[in-house]
Protein backbone atom coordinates (compact mmCIF):
# COMPACT_ATOMS: atom_id res chain seq x y z
CA UNK A 1 0.00 0.00 0.00
CA UNK A 2 1.04 3.49 -0.81
CA UNK A 3 1.48 5.65 2.30
CA UNK A 4 -0.97 8.70 2.11
CA UNK A 5 1.77 11.52 1.94
CA UNK A 6 1.56 15.02 3.19
CA UNK A 7 3.16 17.09 1.12
CA UNK A 8 2.61 20.54 2.78
CA UNK A 9 6.43 21.06 3.82
CA UNK A 10 8.31 19.27 1.52
CA UNK A 11 12.02 19.55 2.16
CA UNK A 12 14.58 19.10 -0.78
CA UNK A 13 18.66 18.88 0.25
CA UNK A 14 21.26 20.08 -0.92
CA UNK A 15 25.03 19.22 0.09
CA UNK A 16 26.75 21.85 -2.03
CA UNK A 17 29.43 24.51 -0.28
CA UNK A 18 27.22 27.16 -1.16
CA UNK A 19 24.12 25.89 1.14
CA UNK A 20 25.00 22.81 3.04
CA UNK A 21 28.97 24.25 4.78
CA UNK A 22 30.89 21.80 6.54
CA UNK A 23 27.71 20.93 8.50
CA UNK A 24 26.72 17.35 8.16
CA UNK A 25 23.81 17.04 5.97
CA UNK A 26 21.93 13.68 8.64
CA UNK A 27 22.40 16.20 11.26
CA UNK A 28 20.52 19.22 9.24
CA UNK A 29 17.79 16.54 8.34
CA UNK A 30 17.25 15.69 11.56
CA UNK A 31 16.75 18.89 12.91
CA UNK A 32 14.44 19.85 10.13
CA UNK A 33 12.12 17.36 10.83
CA UNK A 34 12.23 17.99 14.60
CA UNK A 35 11.22 21.22 12.97
CA UNK A 36 7.74 19.65 10.86
CA UNK A 37 9.16 19.09 7.60
CA UNK A 38 6.59 16.56 6.12
CA UNK A 39 8.38 14.59 3.27
CA UNK A 40 12.23 14.86 2.66
CA UNK A 41 13.60 14.39 -0.59
CA UNK A 42 17.36 13.56 -0.80
CA UNK A 43 19.10 15.61 -3.88
CA UNK A 44 22.68 15.33 -4.65
CA UNK A 45 23.96 15.18 -7.94
CA UNK A 46 27.68 14.71 -7.39
CA UNK A 47 28.40 12.31 -5.39
CA UNK A 48 29.89 8.83 -5.87
CA UNK A 49 26.86 5.74 -5.39
CA UNK A 50 28.60 4.23 -2.67
CA UNK A 51 28.47 7.68 -1.06
CA UNK A 52 24.75 8.10 -2.29
CA UNK A 53 23.67 4.99 -0.75
CA UNK A 54 25.32 5.51 2.29
CA UNK A 55 24.01 9.20 3.42
CA UNK A 56 20.29 7.73 1.73
CA UNK A 57 20.67 4.91 4.11
CA UNK A 58 21.21 7.02 7.06
CA UNK A 59 18.88 9.71 6.29
CA UNK A 60 16.13 6.99 5.92
CA UNK A 61 16.62 5.55 9.63
CA UNK A 62 16.24 9.15 10.75
CA UNK A 63 13.06 9.63 8.55
CA UNK A 64 11.67 6.65 9.48
CA UNK A 65 11.75 7.49 13.32
CA UNK A 66 9.49 10.57 12.40
CA UNK A 67 6.85 8.25 10.00
CA UNK A 68 8.23 10.65 7.25
CA UNK A 69 8.43 9.63 3.61
CA UNK A 70 11.88 9.60 1.96
CA UNK A 71 12.56 10.39 -1.74
CA UNK A 72 15.94 9.69 -3.67
CA UNK A 73 16.19 12.16 -6.79
CA UNK A 74 16.99 11.27 -9.82
CA UNK A 75 18.73 7.28 -8.77
CA UNK A 76 16.37 4.88 -8.58
CA UNK A 77 18.97 2.25 -8.17
CA UNK A 78 19.75 4.31 -4.47
CA UNK A 79 15.71 4.02 -3.90
CA UNK A 80 15.89 0.47 -4.38
CA UNK A 81 19.33 -0.48 -2.81
CA UNK A 82 17.87 1.81 0.42
CA UNK A 83 14.57 0.57 0.00
CA UNK A 84 13.07 4.25 0.89
CA UNK A 85 9.73 5.44 0.20
CA UNK A 86 10.18 6.81 -3.99
CA UNK A 87 12.18 8.73 -6.14
CA UNK A 88 11.68 12.34 -7.92
CA UNK A 89 12.84 12.18 -11.63
CA UNK A 90 13.95 15.93 -13.74
CA UNK A 91 12.79 15.85 -17.34
CA UNK A 92 16.32 14.46 -17.81
CA UNK A 93 15.79 11.69 -15.85
CA UNK A 94 14.69 8.57 -16.36
CA UNK A 95 11.34 8.26 -17.68
CA UNK A 96 7.96 7.76 -14.76
CA UNK A 97 7.18 4.29 -17.11
CA UNK A 98 10.71 3.12 -16.61
CA UNK A 99 10.94 3.95 -12.76
CA UNK A 100 7.27 2.30 -12.21
CA UNK A 101 8.19 -0.88 -13.97
CA UNK A 102 11.57 -1.00 -11.55
CA UNK A 103 9.83 0.35 -8.63
CA UNK A 104 6.23 -1.05 -8.77
CA UNK A 105 3.21 0.17 -8.17
CA UNK A 106 3.24 1.18 -4.08
CA UNK A 107 6.54 3.32 -4.06
CA UNK A 108 5.97 7.42 -5.01
CA UNK A 109 7.17 8.46 -8.07
CA UNK A 110 7.47 12.46 -8.17
CA UNK A 111 7.88 14.20 -11.77
CA UNK A 112 9.46 17.85 -12.10
CA UNK A 113 7.46 19.49 -14.74
CA UNK A 114 7.34 23.56 -15.92
CA UNK A 115 4.80 23.06 -18.36
CA UNK A 116 1.73 22.01 -18.92
CA UNK A 117 2.39 19.75 -21.54
CA UNK A 118 5.37 18.32 -19.27
CA UNK A 119 2.68 17.73 -16.31
CA UNK A 120 0.03 16.10 -18.70
CA UNK A 121 2.45 13.61 -19.68
CA UNK A 122 3.74 13.05 -16.17
CA UNK A 123 0.43 12.46 -14.73
CA UNK A 124 -0.14 10.06 -18.25
CA UNK A 125 2.96 7.74 -16.99
CA UNK A 126 1.76 7.37 -13.62
CA UNK A 127 3.29 10.15 -11.70
CA UNK A 128 1.96 10.95 -7.45
CA UNK A 129 2.93 14.36 -7.60
CA UNK A 130 4.56 16.96 -9.47
CA UNK A 131 6.98 19.48 -8.81
CA UNK A 132 5.76 22.42 -10.30
CA UNK A 133 8.69 24.95 -10.82
CA UNK A 134 10.82 26.83 -11.40
CA UNK A 135 8.84 29.57 -9.14
CA UNK A 136 11.73 32.28 -8.72
CA UNK A 137 15.17 32.48 -9.47
CA UNK A 138 17.80 31.08 -6.78
CA UNK A 139 21.22 31.46 -6.75
CA UNK A 140 21.56 28.00 -7.47
CA UNK A 141 19.02 28.39 -10.54
CA UNK A 142 19.23 31.00 -12.32
CA UNK A 143 18.01 29.48 -15.62
CA UNK A 144 15.40 31.70 -16.93
CA UNK A 145 13.72 29.37 -18.96
CA UNK A 146 12.10 27.52 -16.51
CA UNK A 147 11.43 29.92 -14.69
CA UNK A 148 7.39 29.84 -14.74
CA UNK A 149 6.07 32.37 -11.61
CA UNK A 150 3.10 32.35 -10.42
CA UNK A 151 0.86 32.69 -13.64
CA UNK A 152 3.21 29.56 -14.95
CA UNK A 153 2.62 27.63 -11.92
CA UNK A 154 -1.42 28.51 -11.74
CA UNK A 155 -1.38 27.37 -15.83
CA UNK A 156 -0.84 23.84 -14.76
CA UNK A 157 -2.86 23.82 -11.67
CA UNK A 158 -5.72 24.57 -14.00
CA UNK A 159 -5.30 22.24 -16.49
CA UNK A 160 -4.89 19.61 -14.10
CA UNK A 161 -8.31 20.52 -12.83
CA UNK A 162 -9.74 21.29 -16.64
CA UNK A 163 -13.10 19.38 -16.83
CA UNK A 164 -11.92 17.79 -19.56
CA UNK A 165 -8.91 16.39 -17.68
CA UNK A 166 -8.44 12.55 -16.37
CA UNK A 167 -9.17 11.46 -13.10
CA UNK A 168 -5.58 10.96 -12.47
CA UNK A 169 -4.76 14.44 -13.06
CA UNK A 170 -7.56 16.14 -10.98
CA UNK A 171 -5.99 13.59 -8.25
CA UNK A 172 -2.16 13.86 -8.89
CA UNK A 173 -0.96 16.21 -5.65
CA UNK A 174 1.11 18.91 -6.58
CA UNK A 175 4.62 20.98 -4.92
CA UNK A 176 6.02 24.35 -6.47
CA UNK A 177 9.23 24.96 -5.91
CA UNK A 178 11.94 27.61 -6.10
CA UNK A 179 12.70 30.77 -4.39
CA UNK A 180 10.56 29.88 -1.17
CA UNK A 181 11.27 30.83 2.21
CA UNK A 182 9.39 32.12 5.03
CA UNK A 183 8.86 35.80 4.18
CA UNK A 184 6.99 34.40 0.40
CA UNK A 185 5.58 31.41 1.45
CA UNK A 186 2.31 32.37 2.81
CA UNK A 187 1.80 34.46 -0.18
CA UNK A 188 2.61 32.08 -2.54
CA UNK A 189 0.67 29.61 -1.15
CA UNK A 190 -2.22 32.26 -1.19
CA UNK A 191 -1.54 32.70 -5.09
CA UNK A 192 -1.62 29.05 -5.22
CA UNK A 193 -4.97 28.24 -3.45
CA UNK A 194 -3.31 26.32 -1.67
CA UNK A 195 -5.68 23.91 0.66
CA UNK A 196 -4.51 20.66 2.55
CA UNK A 197 -7.65 19.37 1.73
CA UNK A 198 -8.54 18.40 -2.13
CA UNK A 199 -11.67 20.47 -2.52
CA UNK A 200 -10.78 23.11 -5.43
CA UNK A 201 -11.55 26.50 -4.62
CA UNK A 202 -12.05 28.58 -6.66
CA UNK A 203 -13.61 25.83 -8.51
CA UNK A 204 -11.33 26.63 -11.71
CA UNK A 205 -8.12 25.89 -10.33
CA UNK A 206 -6.72 22.66 -8.48
CA UNK A 207 -5.01 24.08 -4.94
CA UNK A 208 -1.17 23.25 -4.86
CA UNK A 209 -0.78 20.47 -1.93
CA UNK A 210 2.62 22.18 -0.83
CA UNK A 211 5.77 24.05 -1.05
CA UNK A 212 9.22 22.12 -1.64
CA UNK A 213 11.68 24.46 0.08
CA UNK A 214 15.61 24.19 -0.30
CA UNK A 215 18.04 27.02 0.86
CA UNK A 216 15.33 28.30 3.31
CA UNK A 217 16.23 25.39 5.48
CA UNK A 218 19.50 23.71 4.52
CA UNK A 219 21.54 26.97 4.60
CA UNK A 220 19.56 28.02 7.83
CA UNK A 221 21.78 27.78 10.94
CA UNK A 222 18.72 27.01 13.12
CA UNK A 223 16.97 24.44 10.51
CA UNK A 224 14.47 23.26 13.49
CA UNK A 225 13.06 26.99 13.87
CA UNK A 226 13.76 27.43 10.49
CA UNK A 227 11.05 24.36 9.27
CA UNK A 228 8.69 25.13 12.43
CA UNK A 229 8.56 28.66 11.04
CA UNK A 230 7.73 27.55 7.84
CA UNK A 231 5.15 25.11 9.12
CA UNK A 232 3.22 27.24 11.10
CA UNK A 233 3.46 30.01 8.40
CA UNK A 234 1.80 27.34 6.57
CA UNK A 235 -0.47 26.07 8.80
CA UNK A 236 -2.03 29.84 9.44
CA UNK A 237 -2.20 30.71 5.16
CA UNK A 238 -5.57 28.42 5.23
CA UNK A 239 -7.05 30.79 7.41
CA UNK A 240 -5.75 34.49 6.98
CA UNK A 241 -2.60 35.22 6.07
CA UNK A 242 -0.44 37.85 7.60
CA UNK A 243 0.34 40.21 4.45
CA UNK A 244 -4.01 40.24 3.99
CA UNK A 245 -5.27 43.37 5.14
CA UNK A 246 -7.74 42.91 8.25
CA UNK A 247 -10.82 44.06 5.68
CA UNK A 248 -9.93 42.22 2.68
CA UNK A 249 -12.66 40.47 0.91
CA UNK A 250 -13.77 39.69 -2.25
CA UNK A 251 -16.64 41.78 -3.26
CA UNK A 252 -19.24 40.74 -5.41
CA UNK A 253 -20.67 43.53 -7.09
CA UNK A 254 -20.16 47.49 -7.57
CA UNK A 255 -20.26 49.48 -4.15
CA UNK A 256 -23.52 51.31 -2.99
CA UNK A 257 -22.84 55.15 -3.10
CA UNK A 258 -23.54 54.95 0.80
CA UNK A 259 -20.25 52.63 1.37
CA UNK A 260 -18.17 54.99 -0.65
CA UNK A 261 -19.51 58.07 1.55
CA UNK A 262 -18.30 55.55 4.80
CA UNK A 263 -15.12 54.95 3.07
CA UNK A 264 -14.57 58.98 3.33
CA UNK A 265 -16.13 59.23 6.69
CA UNK A 266 -13.64 56.53 7.69
CA UNK A 267 -10.74 58.21 6.36
CA UNK A 268 -11.35 61.44 7.88
CA UNK A 269 -11.88 59.84 11.43
CA UNK A 270 -8.92 57.79 11.67
CA UNK A 271 -6.45 60.27 9.70
CA UNK A 272 -4.13 57.28 8.72
CA UNK A 273 -0.55 57.38 8.21
CA UNK A 274 0.44 56.93 4.43
CA UNK A 275 3.94 55.88 4.21
CA UNK A 276 5.47 56.80 1.11
CA UNK A 277 8.87 55.61 -0.66
CA UNK A 278 8.01 58.05 -3.86
CA UNK A 279 9.70 59.19 -6.66
CA UNK A 280 11.82 62.88 -6.52
CA UNK A 281 9.48 64.27 -8.80
CA UNK A 282 6.19 63.93 -6.90
CA UNK A 283 7.12 64.16 -2.79
CA UNK A 284 5.72 67.12 -2.01
CA UNK A 285 2.52 67.33 -4.21
CA UNK A 286 2.16 63.59 -2.61
CA UNK A 287 2.44 64.82 0.94
CA UNK A 288 -0.42 67.69 0.03
CA UNK A 289 -2.27 65.47 -1.69
CA UNK A 290 -2.37 63.17 1.17
CA UNK A 291 -3.25 66.35 4.03
CA UNK A 292 -6.19 67.48 2.29
CA UNK A 293 -7.81 64.12 1.68
CA UNK A 294 -7.42 64.06 5.18
CA UNK A 295 -4.58 61.34 5.73
CA UNK A 296 -1.37 62.10 7.60
CA UNK A 297 2.14 61.65 5.40
CA UNK A 298 5.56 60.58 5.94
CA UNK A 299 7.76 60.32 2.85
CA UNK A 300 10.60 58.13 4.00
CA UNK A 301 12.69 55.66 1.58
CA UNK A 302 14.39 54.59 4.51
CA UNK A 303 13.66 50.72 4.75
CA UNK A 304 14.93 51.05 7.85
CA UNK A 305 12.85 52.41 9.68
CA UNK A 306 9.68 51.07 7.91
CA UNK A 307 8.77 47.97 10.91
CA UNK A 308 8.07 51.36 13.33
CA UNK A 309 5.80 52.84 10.68
CA UNK A 310 3.82 49.86 9.56
CA UNK A 311 3.03 49.24 13.41
CA UNK A 312 1.24 52.20 13.81
CA UNK A 313 -1.61 50.96 11.20
CA UNK A 314 -0.60 53.26 7.77
CA UNK A 315 -0.68 51.75 4.55
CA UNK A 316 2.71 51.91 2.41
CA UNK A 317 2.90 53.16 -1.34
CA UNK A 318 6.10 51.61 -3.26
CA UNK A 319 6.70 53.94 -6.30
CA UNK A 320 9.26 53.03 -8.82
CA UNK A 321 9.44 56.73 -10.23
CA UNK A 322 13.06 57.31 -9.59
CA UNK A 323 14.47 54.07 -7.73
CA UNK A 324 17.62 52.96 -8.08
CA UNK A 325 19.37 49.80 -7.26
CA UNK A 326 19.90 51.17 -3.76
CA UNK A 327 16.72 52.00 -3.01
CA UNK A 328 15.30 48.90 -4.36
CA UNK A 329 16.70 47.24 -1.31
CA UNK A 330 14.91 49.43 0.69
CA UNK A 331 11.74 49.01 -0.84
CA UNK A 332 12.07 45.03 0.49
CA UNK A 333 12.77 45.66 3.93
CA UNK A 334 9.61 47.90 3.82
CA UNK A 335 7.10 45.57 1.95
CA UNK A 336 8.66 42.51 4.02
CA UNK A 337 7.62 44.82 7.06
CA UNK A 338 4.15 45.96 5.81
CA UNK A 339 3.49 42.10 5.36
CA UNK A 340 4.18 40.86 8.50
CA UNK A 341 1.71 42.94 9.65
CA UNK A 342 -1.11 43.01 7.28
CA UNK A 343 -0.72 46.63 6.34
CA UNK A 344 -2.03 47.82 2.84
CA UNK A 345 0.65 48.09 0.58
CA UNK A 346 0.62 50.23 -3.22
CA UNK A 347 2.68 49.12 -5.84
CA UNK A 348 2.95 51.71 -8.72
CA UNK A 349 5.08 50.45 -11.17
CA UNK A 350 6.22 54.23 -12.63
CA UNK A 351 7.92 53.56 -16.33
CA UNK A 352 7.76 50.03 -15.63
CA UNK A 353 7.55 49.28 -19.91
CA UNK A 354 10.46 52.32 -20.30
CA UNK A 355 13.94 50.09 -19.63
CA UNK A 356 15.56 47.10 -18.96
CA UNK A 357 16.58 48.56 -15.53
CA UNK A 358 12.87 49.19 -14.68
CA UNK A 359 11.36 45.66 -16.24
CA UNK A 360 14.13 44.25 -13.63
CA UNK A 361 13.26 46.40 -10.59
CA UNK A 362 9.43 44.83 -11.10
CA UNK A 363 10.05 41.49 -11.40
CA UNK A 364 12.17 41.87 -8.06
CA UNK A 365 9.41 43.27 -6.43
CA UNK A 366 6.63 41.47 -7.10
CA UNK A 367 8.94 38.52 -5.91
CA UNK A 368 9.18 40.15 -2.62
CA UNK A 369 5.73 40.32 -0.78
CA UNK A 370 2.34 41.00 -1.45
CA UNK A 371 0.81 43.90 -2.76
CA UNK A 372 -2.64 44.72 -1.95
CA UNK A 373 -3.01 46.90 -5.01
CA UNK A 374 -0.94 47.39 -7.91
CA UNK A 375 -1.86 50.54 -9.62
CA UNK A 376 -0.54 52.28 -13.08
CA UNK A 377 -1.15 53.17 -16.49
CA UNK A 378 -1.69 51.06 -19.53
CA UNK A 379 2.09 50.43 -20.52
CA UNK A 380 2.67 49.80 -16.95
CA UNK A 381 -0.34 47.37 -16.36
CA UNK A 382 0.88 45.45 -19.67
CA UNK A 383 4.58 45.12 -18.29
CA UNK A 384 3.28 43.97 -14.65
CA UNK A 385 0.92 41.46 -17.08
CA UNK A 386 4.56 40.01 -18.77
CA UNK A 387 5.82 39.82 -15.45
CA UNK A 388 3.62 37.89 -14.21
CA UNK A 389 3.70 35.49 -17.57
CA UNK A 390 0.14 36.40 -18.64
CA UNK A 391 -0.66 36.80 -22.07
CA UNK A 392 -0.56 40.07 -23.39
CA UNK A 393 -3.75 41.73 -25.44
CA UNK A 394 -3.56 42.38 -29.26
CA UNK A 395 -2.65 45.81 -29.68
CA UNK A 396 -5.72 48.05 -31.83
CA UNK A 397 -3.54 48.40 -35.15
CA UNK A 398 -2.27 51.56 -35.88
CA UNK A 399 -0.87 53.12 -39.37
CA UNK A 400 0.44 55.80 -37.76
CA UNK A 401 2.16 53.85 -34.64
CA UNK A 402 5.52 52.54 -34.72
CA UNK A 403 5.20 49.43 -32.94
CA UNK A 404 8.31 47.73 -31.44
CA UNK A 405 7.92 44.36 -31.18
CA UNK A 406 9.04 42.67 -28.07
CA UNK A 407 11.14 39.49 -27.80
CA UNK A 408 8.50 37.51 -27.10
CA UNK A 409 5.98 38.61 -29.98
CA UNK A 410 5.30 36.33 -32.76
CA UNK A 411 6.25 38.50 -36.09
CA UNK A 412 2.74 38.68 -37.77
CA UNK A 413 1.29 39.95 -34.14
CA UNK A 414 1.34 43.66 -33.81
CA UNK A 415 2.51 44.28 -29.88
CA UNK A 416 1.61 46.98 -27.56
CA UNK A 417 4.41 50.26 -28.34
CA UNK A 418 7.40 50.51 -25.84
CA UNK A 419 6.97 52.86 -22.93
CA UNK A 420 8.70 55.99 -24.02
CA UNK A 421 8.66 57.05 -20.42
CA UNK A 422 6.61 57.33 -18.05
CA UNK A 423 3.64 58.26 -20.07
CA UNK A 424 1.30 55.82 -21.23
CA UNK A 425 0.78 54.71 -24.58
CA UNK A 426 -2.93 54.21 -25.02
CA UNK A 427 -2.99 50.62 -28.16
CA UNK A 428 -5.79 48.45 -25.99
CA UNK A 429 -9.57 48.03 -26.78
CA UNK A 430 -11.27 48.63 -23.44
CA UNK A 431 -12.44 44.79 -23.73
CA UNK A 432 -9.15 43.61 -24.05
CA UNK A 433 -8.55 46.46 -21.26
CA UNK A 434 -10.96 44.53 -18.81
CA UNK A 435 -10.13 41.43 -19.50
CA UNK A 436 -6.24 41.63 -19.05
CA UNK A 437 -6.93 43.27 -15.24
CA UNK A 438 -9.80 41.33 -14.64
CA UNK A 439 -7.01 38.07 -15.73
CA UNK A 440 -4.10 40.05 -13.87
CA UNK A 441 -6.14 40.38 -10.34
CA UNK A 442 -7.42 36.95 -10.00
CA UNK A 443 -4.19 35.80 -10.91
CA UNK A 444 -2.24 37.57 -8.34
CA UNK A 445 -4.92 37.56 -6.16
CA UNK A 446 -5.18 41.42 -5.62
CA UNK A 447 -7.02 44.37 -6.78
CA UNK A 448 -5.65 46.53 -10.04
CA UNK A 449 -6.14 49.49 -11.25
CA UNK A 450 -5.33 50.65 -14.84
CA UNK A 451 -5.49 54.58 -14.98
CA UNK A 452 -6.32 56.50 -18.30
CA UNK A 453 -9.09 58.30 -19.54
CA UNK A 454 -11.56 55.63 -17.99
CA UNK A 455 -10.29 54.08 -15.35
CA UNK A 456 -10.65 50.61 -15.18
CA UNK A 457 -10.16 48.63 -11.29
CA UNK A 458 -11.34 44.63 -10.63
CA UNK A 459 -10.29 42.66 -7.87
CA UNK A 460 -11.19 39.37 -10.14
CA UNK A 461 -14.19 38.80 -9.44
CA UNK A 462 -15.47 42.90 -9.89
CA UNK A 463 -14.45 44.83 -12.67
CA UNK A 464 -15.53 48.42 -12.71
CA UNK A 465 -15.07 50.94 -15.44
CA UNK A 466 -15.04 54.54 -13.95
CA UNK A 467 -14.84 57.72 -16.01
CA UNK A 468 -15.07 60.45 -13.93
CA UNK A 469 -11.52 62.72 -14.30
CA UNK A 470 -10.45 65.74 -16.25
CA UNK A 471 -7.74 66.17 -18.45
CA UNK A 472 -6.54 68.35 -16.77
CA UNK A 473 -4.91 65.29 -14.27
CA UNK A 474 -2.93 63.66 -17.54
CA UNK A 475 -1.18 66.98 -18.12
CA UNK A 476 -0.10 67.68 -14.25
CA UNK A 477 3.01 65.06 -14.37
CA UNK A 478 2.63 62.71 -11.07
CA UNK A 479 -1.25 62.61 -11.01
CA UNK A 480 -1.05 58.70 -11.44
CA UNK A 481 1.60 59.36 -8.20
CA UNK A 482 -0.69 60.73 -5.99
CA UNK A 483 -3.54 59.19 -6.57
CA UNK A 484 -1.19 55.61 -5.20
CA UNK A 485 -0.89 58.17 -2.19
CA UNK A 486 -4.39 58.69 -2.38
CA UNK A 487 -5.28 55.23 -2.34
CA UNK A 488 -2.96 54.02 0.22
CA UNK A 489 -4.88 56.60 3.00
CA UNK A 490 -8.37 55.22 1.76
CA UNK A 491 -7.22 51.46 2.37
CA UNK A 492 -5.26 51.94 5.41
CA UNK A 493 -8.48 54.07 7.27
CA UNK A 494 -10.67 50.89 5.80
CA UNK A 495 -8.13 48.47 7.41
CA UNK A 496 -7.73 50.09 10.56
CA UNK A 497 -11.68 51.08 11.30
CA UNK A 498 -12.44 47.36 10.56
CA UNK A 499 -9.86 45.97 13.05
CA UNK A 500 -10.37 48.43 15.94
CA UNK A 501 -13.85 50.30 17.23
CA UNK A 502 -14.97 52.55 15.54
CA UNK A 503 -15.77 54.45 18.67
CA UNK A 504 -11.93 55.70 19.06
CA UNK A 505 -11.29 58.38 16.70
CA UNK A 506 -9.08 61.28 16.76
CA UNK A 507 -11.89 63.59 14.72
CA UNK A 508 -15.20 63.98 16.02
CA UNK A 509 -17.79 64.11 13.06
CA UNK A 510 -20.94 61.99 11.94
CA UNK A 511 -18.93 58.82 11.14
CA UNK A 512 -20.47 55.63 10.24
CA UNK A 513 -22.50 54.24 12.98
CA UNK A 514 -22.44 51.04 12.87
CA UNK A 515 -19.73 48.88 12.57
CA UNK A 516 -20.94 46.62 10.24
CA UNK A 517 -21.36 49.49 7.89
CA UNK A 518 -17.09 50.00 8.67
CA UNK A 519 -16.79 45.98 7.73
CA UNK A 520 -18.30 46.60 4.49
CA UNK A 521 -15.38 48.89 3.26
CA UNK A 522 -13.08 45.92 1.57
CA UNK A 523 -10.49 46.63 -0.78
CA UNK A 524 -12.26 47.28 -3.81
CA UNK A 525 -14.79 49.60 -2.57
CA UNK A 526 -12.05 51.73 -0.58
CA UNK A 527 -10.02 52.10 -4.01
CA UNK A 528 -13.02 52.85 -5.59
CA UNK A 529 -13.88 55.49 -3.02
CA UNK A 530 -10.27 56.84 -3.76
CA UNK A 531 -10.36 57.21 -7.06
CA UNK A 532 -13.77 59.23 -6.93
CA UNK A 533 -12.37 61.42 -4.22
CA UNK A 534 -9.54 62.07 -6.68
CA UNK A 535 -11.19 61.96 -10.01
CA UNK A 536 -14.78 64.28 -9.06
CA UNK A 537 -12.39 66.81 -7.06
CA UNK A 538 -10.22 67.06 -10.28
CA UNK A 539 -14.00 67.86 -12.40
CA UNK A 540 -14.87 70.45 -9.63
CA UNK A 541 -11.39 72.02 -9.70
CA UNK A 542 -11.39 72.43 -13.17
CA UNK A 543 -15.01 73.59 -13.51
CA UNK A 544 -13.26 76.66 -10.63
CA UNK A 545 -13.38 80.02 -12.96
CA UNK A 546 -9.93 80.52 -11.29
CA UNK A 547 -8.40 77.62 -13.63
CA UNK A 548 -7.05 78.58 -16.51
CA UNK A 549 -4.99 75.58 -17.53
CA UNK A 550 -2.97 72.93 -15.70
CA UNK A 551 -0.52 74.99 -14.13
CA UNK A 552 -3.83 76.40 -12.16
CA UNK A 553 -5.40 73.92 -11.74
CA UNK A 554 -2.81 71.91 -9.23
CA UNK A 555 -3.70 74.97 -6.11
CA UNK A 556 -7.23 74.67 -7.08
CA UNK A 557 -7.40 70.49 -7.07
CA UNK A 558 -5.89 70.67 -3.24
CA UNK A 559 -8.67 72.77 -2.47
CA UNK A 560 -10.91 70.90 -3.92
CA UNK A 561 -9.59 67.47 -2.41
CA UNK A 562 -10.25 69.35 1.59
CA UNK A 563 -13.68 70.83 0.01
CA UNK A 564 -15.03 66.82 -0.74
CA UNK A 565 -13.97 65.71 2.62
CA UNK A 566 -15.57 68.42 4.02
CA UNK A 567 -18.70 68.57 2.06
CA UNK A 568 -19.27 64.56 2.94
CA UNK A 569 -18.61 64.77 6.42
CA UNK A 570 -20.86 67.87 7.22
CA UNK A 571 -23.42 65.85 4.93
CA UNK A 572 -23.38 68.40 2.29
CA UNK A 573 -22.23 65.46 0.30
CA UNK A 574 -24.84 62.48 0.29
CA UNK A 575 -25.63 59.44 -1.14
CA UNK A 576 -28.12 61.24 -4.12
CA UNK A 577 -25.06 63.77 -4.62
CA UNK A 578 -22.48 60.74 -5.04
CA UNK A 579 -24.88 58.80 -7.36
CA UNK A 580 -25.46 61.71 -9.52
CA UNK A 581 -21.64 62.04 -10.01
CA UNK A 582 -19.92 58.59 -10.05
CA UNK A 583 -19.60 57.57 -13.46
CA UNK A 584 -18.69 53.80 -12.76
CA UNK A 585 -19.95 50.99 -14.51
N1 LIG B 1 -7.93 62.43 -20.36
C1 LIG B 1 -8.25 62.19 -19.09
N2 LIG B 1 -9.51 62.42 -18.66
C2 LIG B 1 -9.86 62.18 -17.40
N3 LIG B 1 -9.02 61.71 -16.44
C3 LIG B 1 -7.75 61.46 -16.80
C4 LIG B 1 -7.30 61.67 -18.13
N4 LIG B 1 -6.01 61.31 -18.19
C5 LIG B 1 -5.66 60.89 -16.96
N5 LIG B 1 -6.70 60.97 -16.11
C6 LIG B 1 -6.72 60.65 -14.68
O1 LIG B 1 -5.47 61.07 -14.16
C7 LIG B 1 -5.06 60.22 -13.10
C8 LIG B 1 -3.66 59.70 -13.41
O2 LIG B 1 -3.76 58.80 -14.48
P1 LIG B 1 -2.62 58.62 -15.57
O3 LIG B 1 -3.00 57.45 -16.38
O4 LIG B 1 -2.36 59.91 -16.27
O5 LIG B 1 -1.42 58.24 -14.59
P2 LIG B 1 0.11 58.18 -14.83
O6 LIG B 1 0.45 58.10 -16.27
O7 LIG B 1 0.62 57.11 -13.94
O8 LIG B 1 0.53 59.59 -14.25
P3 LIG B 1 1.95 60.09 -13.69
O9 LIG B 1 3.01 59.17 -14.21
O10 LIG B 1 2.07 61.48 -14.20
O11 LIG B 1 1.84 60.02 -12.22
C9 LIG B 1 -6.12 59.14 -13.00
O12 LIG B 1 -7.01 59.49 -11.99
C10 LIG B 1 -6.80 59.18 -14.36
O13 LIG B 1 -8.14 58.77 -14.31
C1 LIG C 1 8.35 62.55 -14.72
C2 LIG C 1 8.73 61.46 -13.81
N1 LIG C 1 9.92 60.82 -13.97
C3 LIG C 1 10.10 59.88 -13.06
S1 LIG C 1 8.84 59.74 -11.97
C4 LIG C 1 7.99 61.00 -12.72
C5 LIG C 1 6.69 61.48 -12.19
C6 LIG C 1 5.53 60.99 -12.93
O1 LIG C 1 5.35 59.67 -12.87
Amino acid sequence: MKPEVDYSLYLVTDSTEAILGNRDLISVVEQALQGGVTIVQYRDKTSDTGVLIRIARALHEKCKQYSIPLIINDRVDVALAVGCEGVHLGQDDMSVTDARNILGPSKIIGATVSSVEEARIAVERGADYLGIGTLYATNTKKNTKDIIGIAGTRKILESLSHPTSSAAAKQIKTVCIGGINATNIQRILYQLHYSPFSSPSPPTIKPISGAAIVSAIIASSTPKHASSLLRSLITTSTTHPTFLPSNFSPSPSLPSPQTLLNATLTLHKTNPLTHNMTNLVVQNLAANVALNIGASPIMSTNGTEARDLAALHGALVVNMGTSTPEALTQYKLAIEAYNAVGGPVILDPVGAGATAARKDALRFLLGVGYFTVIKGNESEILEVARASHIPIPIPIPSSSSTTTPSPSSSPEQPQPQQQRGVDSTHTLTHPSKLSLVKTLASTLRCTILMTGPTDILSNGTTTLSIKNGHEYLGRVTGTGCTLGTTISAYLAAAAAASSTSSSSSPNDSHGPESKDEVKNIGVLEAALASVLHFEIAAEDAAASLDVKGAGSFVPAFLDALAAYREGVVEGRLGEEWLRGRMRVE
